[in-house]
Parts: structure tokens; C-alpha cells; sequence
């Protein structure tokens, strides 16, 4: 099911649904029992170190499955349909490295779009280096670049796929302030629904809803002001 809200250029957002939610690295429980329904554009996921946020956030792309219960996106099981699932699902992870996977800076931006036709492909890239400020750098070995120039690489190849879901596990830790910024007000921009995980919580602002996670548990969901307030009290 795709619920259209009328807002933010009449783009559907997908709908989250977890269903007695459970996961388990081995014999170590990580997330408990989690039922959910999210169909927000804008969600934020808080939580103290090893409380289960990227595991969670894992789960809605289906590179972590559950041990219990079903994650699905629009009606899609990440269990069975993952395929389908990962296309509509962009996943910006912590560590950059983790994700870049060709030597240009240019190449690695175009790689999501190889089964697009060359001069489309090559126009989609050039707009979103220009819109990461990464275009002079297009022929530039991506291992080369800083810490913070290759998550805003991460960030651009992941959005030049246009992807329905965008999840973000601490997309901005390696940024400078200026770049932070810069990210924040992207992301505040994109028609797309957004689940961000993250410990920098002014990023939150104006976000739709935010979830507090400890322990494997949501122990608060409510707007970002209750929420923060909620996880400030938690860590006391
Ligand atoms: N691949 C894995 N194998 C075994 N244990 C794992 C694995 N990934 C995470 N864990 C454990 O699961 C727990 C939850 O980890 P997770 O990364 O989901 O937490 P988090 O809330 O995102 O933490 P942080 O804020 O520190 O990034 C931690 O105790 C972690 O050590």
C-alpha cells in the first residue's frame, strides 16, 4: 500500500511496517518484539551507544533480517522480495568506505545508474556532484578524498538513484560544520521519505517523528521535542 499525502511534490510515501520485530546476532537479543508503522516523510531514530538503532535501521533494506516476526516496505517483505526491497531503498551508511565502490569520484556516483542510457546517466551524475560541490572533483580517486568529501560521495551516489526511502544510519559525524549544514538543508529539501539514525540532534529539527531506542526497545515515539526530551531524561 503507498499512502499519498499531497505534499512534497505529490511524491507517495512508502509504508513501514514492522510486525513483532525481533533480532538476534547469535545467542545476543539486539531488538525486541518491535511492531511499527511508519508512513511519515521525515523520521528520526535516537538512542545511547548499542541500543539497536542500526540494526533497526538494517532492517529496512533487509541487509539485517529479522530472527522473528516481518519488516516490510509497501507490502514488501525484505525476507523474500529483498531484490525489489533494496530498489526502492537507499541505505547511507556511517562509514563511507563501507560503500564506495568505484575509483572516480565521477564513475562511483554513476554507477547506480549502468542501466540507464549513457547521456542520461551522465546528466543525473553532473547535477548531483554539482549539488555535493564534488563536479571538480569528478576524475579524482575516490579513496583519496577526506573523510567528510567521500560521505557526501556516499550521500550523492546513493541519491542519484532516486531512491523512495532513504536511510541514513550518522550520515553527517564525518562532516565539518559548513558541509553539515549543507547536508542537513539537502536532506530537508528531498521529496523522498527519510529515516536518519543519528546522535547529532539538531538534525532532527522539523522532522515528522522521532523514536527513542533502548536496549532493543522503542520507549518513546512522539514529535522531536517530546522525543529529545524523553531521550535527555533517559540518559539523565
Ligand atoms: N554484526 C554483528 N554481530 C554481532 N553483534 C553485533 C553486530 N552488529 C551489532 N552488534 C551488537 O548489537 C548491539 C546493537 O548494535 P547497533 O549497531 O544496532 O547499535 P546502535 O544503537 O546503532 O549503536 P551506536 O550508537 O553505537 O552506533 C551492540 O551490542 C552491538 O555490539
Amino acid at each position: 500500500m503507498t499512502i499519498a499525502t499531497g505534499l512534497w511534490d505529490d511524491r507517495p510515501v512508502p509504508l513501514i511496517e514492522l510486525d513483532g520485530v525481533s533480532h538476534a546476532y547469535g545467542e545476543r537479543a539486539v531488538l525486541r518484539d518491535l511492531t511499527l508503522r511508519l508512513e511519515e516523510h521525515r523520521i528520526g531514530v535516537v538512542g545511547g551507544n548499542g541500543s539497536g538503532k542500526s540494526t533497526l535501521a538494517r532492517l529496512l533494506n533487509g541487509l539485517v533480517l529479522p530472527t522473528a516476526g516481518r519488516v516490510r516496505i509497501d507490502g514488501l517483505d525484505t525476507a523474500h522480495e529483498g531484490h525489489q526491497v533494496r530498489r526502492r531503498v537507499g541505505f547511507v551508511f556511517t562509514d563511507p568506505d563501507a560503500q564506495i565502490v568505484m575509483p572516480t569520484v565521477g564513475e562511483d556516483v554513476a554507477f547506480g545508474l549502468r542501466r540507464l542510457p549513457r547521456a542520461e546517466a551522465d546528466r543525473r551524475s553532473r547535477e548531483w556532484l554539482e549539488r555535493f560541490g564534488l563536479a571538480d572533483l569528478c576524475d579524482h580517486p575516490a579513496h583519496l578524498l577526506s573523510g567528510g568529501q567521500k560521505q557526501l560521495l556516499a550521500l550523492a551516489s546513493v541519491l542519484v538513484t532516486e531512491p523512495d526511502l532513504l536511510v541514513m544510519d550518522e550520515p553527517t559525524t564525518l562532516l565539518d560544520l559548513a558541509n553539515a549544514r549543507h547536508v542537513a538543508h539537502l536532506v530537508a529539501e528531498l521529496p523522498q521519505q527519510v529515516v536518519m539514525v543519528t546522535h547529532q540532534l539538531h538534525l532532527l529539527d522539523g522532522f515528522d517523528r522521532v523514536l527513542v531506542v533502548d536496549d532493543g526497545r522503542i520507549v518513546h515515539d512522539g514529535p522531536p521535542a517530546d522525543s529529545l526530551a524523553h531521550y535527555e531524561a533517559l540518559v539523565g
